[in-house]
């Protein structure tokens, strides 16, 4: 089977430069047939990476309970503990990571008698490299979907970005499945894999495509807030985590999201007599509580029970 996730090389590409409308449409390409692309960059040196998941990341997770549950605040904000369902898994979400005073706090809180600034800096430092990262790979496939500069311009400007550290440990069983089949409530992701494999994503067939960790590559995955931005042209990617080799395993990923308040709703360029609306406007914090407080919980897919057009609306 011919895999249809695709590559870009970030390195040395501008807007509007050598290369970049070629790249452009490989991105778009690439999310509207698997929903996520590969992204080659230079924004993670080996330095940075080796302090964010050699001493930042286990450093954090070593922490005892009590502290890391000291940042949960809300549905999808703070520490994740180990569940039934994934009894190795821990995750934590910062949020506003690209605000340096919003990370200190964080620190102050996990690391109470002086705070950890090694830590925050190098949190600092992953979310501002990603930040740039992000936002080049969101303009190049929206604008590679046809939308306005103008307009992918206010939609990044109306976006939250997150980092979220995770660890798998070791499982009582061994190798097996870690995460879920699911989507983010995301816009983008961003996933760095550190060393040991365990990223699948479902190709369109069903099937799951394995992608590699590598050192300078990441992948870009579609949330399901890019499903509702982009009319359904970019499905949100349906991925999970699974364990072949049964080691320990850490990931960090960068993450967009409406910010507080926001109502998203498909770009005009993307609806037409051809593409009628396939989402109604959807108010994100709304959406929030449904899918990890309320009636969504229940449901495979809450976002098309929250603000799906189904087709006889049409
Ligand atoms: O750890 C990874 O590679 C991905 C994790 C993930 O999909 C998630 O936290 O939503
Ligand atoms: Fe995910």
């Amino acid at each position: 089977m011919v895999s249809l996730i695709r590559r870009i090389d970030l390195r040395g590409l501008e807007p509007g430069g050598p290369g970049w409308e070629e790249a452009r449409a490989t991105a778009a390409a690439s999310m509207a047939a698997i929903s996520a692309v590969l992204v080659t960059h230079d924004a993670l040196e080996p330095d940075l990476r080796q302090a964010l998941f050699g001493r930042a990341a286990p450093e954090l997770f070593a922490l005892p309970l009590d502290a890391k549950r000291s940042l949960i605040s809300g549905p999808v904000n703070g520490y994740i503990g180990p569940r039934p369902s994934a009894p190795a898994y821990e995750s934590v979400r910062a949020w506003e990571t690209t605000n340096s005073g919003a990370v200190r706090n964080v620190g102050d809180l996990l690391w109470p008698h002086g705070g950890n600034p090694a830590f925050c800096d190098t949190v600092s430092a992953f979310a501002t490299n990603m930040l740039g990262l992000q936002r080049k790979v969101g303009t190049m496939i929206l604008e590679g979907l046809g939308v306005e500069e103008g307009s992918v311009g206010s939609h990044l400007d109306s976006l939250n970005y997150s980092i979220r550290l995770s660890h798998y440990g070791v499982s009582e069983t061994g190798a097996g499945m870690l995460m879920k089949p699911h989507r983010d409530c995301t816009v983008l992701s961003v996933v760095v894999q550190h060393d040991v494999e365990g990223l699948e994503l479902q190709l369109q067939d069903g099937s799951w495509l394995a992608v590699a960790p590598e050192p300078g590559t990441v992948a870009v995955i579609a949330g399901e807030l890019l499903a509702v931005v982009t009319n359904g042209r970019v499905p949100a990617c349906v991925h999970r985590v699974s364990a072949p080799s049964g080691r320990e395993r850490f990931s960090a990923q960068f993450v967009s999201m409406p910010k507080d308040g926001f109502t998203v709703r498909p770009f005009d360029e993307l609806v037409d007599a051809d593409h009628p609306p396939r989402y109604k406007p959807c108010d994100f914090d709304g959406y929030v509580q449904f899918r990890f407080a309320g009636d969504g919980l229940k449901l495979s897919d809450p976002l098309e029970a929250f603000c799906g057009v189904v087709k006889d609306e049409e």
